[in-house]
């Protein structure tokens, strides 16, 4: 089923698997390369993000991740390469593509003596400055309530637990009906019982938007992706969905059953390994 014409654009075809057509690509990157100093952190990087879906860029220490994400923020410009945001160049509509995003960044970026509730209304009135009070208000309860903060929303941000903090950076990525959200390392540092609860976010709200996130972590790319992109040493080095990839690439042990037949009154177990 695969079409050997869509795979010419990129350097290890059979490693990709082939792009969804009934969805819109809310961001893309046309061979994208970083250079600091001589060093390429990421090397002619082609790669769609679609709208409804959950992409992953996993990679160990130094993948490029981070300089990716960086790139796609518009923190710095590409040394070559294009990124479409909705169809916009980053370089040229930089201000109109950061209105429809959203960014929780590796380390949480937070005011310590402002409440979880002030930091969210912070936010969002610089967001969508167009919103009346009632409706900023009503979007920043939803919010509150929908990540389970709302218990937490007058505690200044200095006195909750990492995996709140984190919480809220990611609920700050959603606030303003963000289409393009951007999460580096959304549960880096924080227990087993939170991480779960930060993924619940992360996949209650992936409708309409696209999202893209980094991490080194298999479990989270296998739980929350739709799609991966496996970047080593800046390359990409294999993209498609958890199933495709553990199917194109995985290891281990196959078991087949095979039911066999009974006969009226046997007395025989009813299923057999066969392989
Ligand atoms: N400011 C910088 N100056 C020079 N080299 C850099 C800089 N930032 C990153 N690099 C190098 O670029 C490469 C990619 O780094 P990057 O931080 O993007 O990787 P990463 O996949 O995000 O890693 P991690 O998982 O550790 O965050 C690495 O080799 C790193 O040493």
């Amino acid at each position: 089923h695969r079409d050997p014409h869509h795979y010419t654009q990129y350097m290890f075809p059979s490693n990709i698997e082939p792009e969804p057509k009934d969805l819109t690509v809310g961001v893309a990157l046309h061979g994208v390369t970083k250079f600091y100093g001589s060093k390429v952190a990421v090397d002619n990087l082609n790669l769609n993000f679609y709208e409804g879906h959950i992409t992953s860029l996993l990679g160990p220490n130094g993948a490029g991740k981070t300089t990716t994400i960086s790139m796609l923020t518009g923190l710095f410009g590409a040394s070559a390469g294009t990124i479409f945001v909705y169809g916009k160049d980053i370089k040229t509509d930089l201000n109109t593509v950061r209105k429809n995003m959203g960014v929780c960044m590796q380390h949480d970026v937070l005011f310590s003596y402002l409440t979880t509730k002030e930091h969210l209304l912070l936010y969002g009135s610089i967001k969508v400055p167009h919103w009346t009070k009632k409706q900023l208000h009503e979007e920043v309860k939803r919010t509150l309530k929908d990540t389970g903060l709302y218990s937490h929303r007058h505690k200044r941000v200095g006195t909750l637990s990492g995996g709140m903090k984190r919480k809220l950076s990611i609920s700050i990525a959603l606030i303003g009906g963000s289409r393009v959200v951007i999460l580096d390392e959304p549960s880096t540092g924080v227990d087993p019982c939170s991480r779960r609860s930060i993924w619940d976010v992360i996949c209650k709200n992936k409708t309409a938007r696209t999202i893209i996130l980094s991490t080194h972590h298999l479990d989270e790319a296998e739980v929350l992706s739709d799609r991966i992109a496996f970047l080593e040493q800046g390359g990409l080095r294999c993209c498609g969905s958890p199933f495709y990839l553990k199917e194109t690439f995985g290891d281990g042990y196959h078991l087949t059953l095979t039911k066999k037949k009974v006969g009226r009154g046997e007395n025989i177990h009813p299923y057999r390994v066969i392989n």
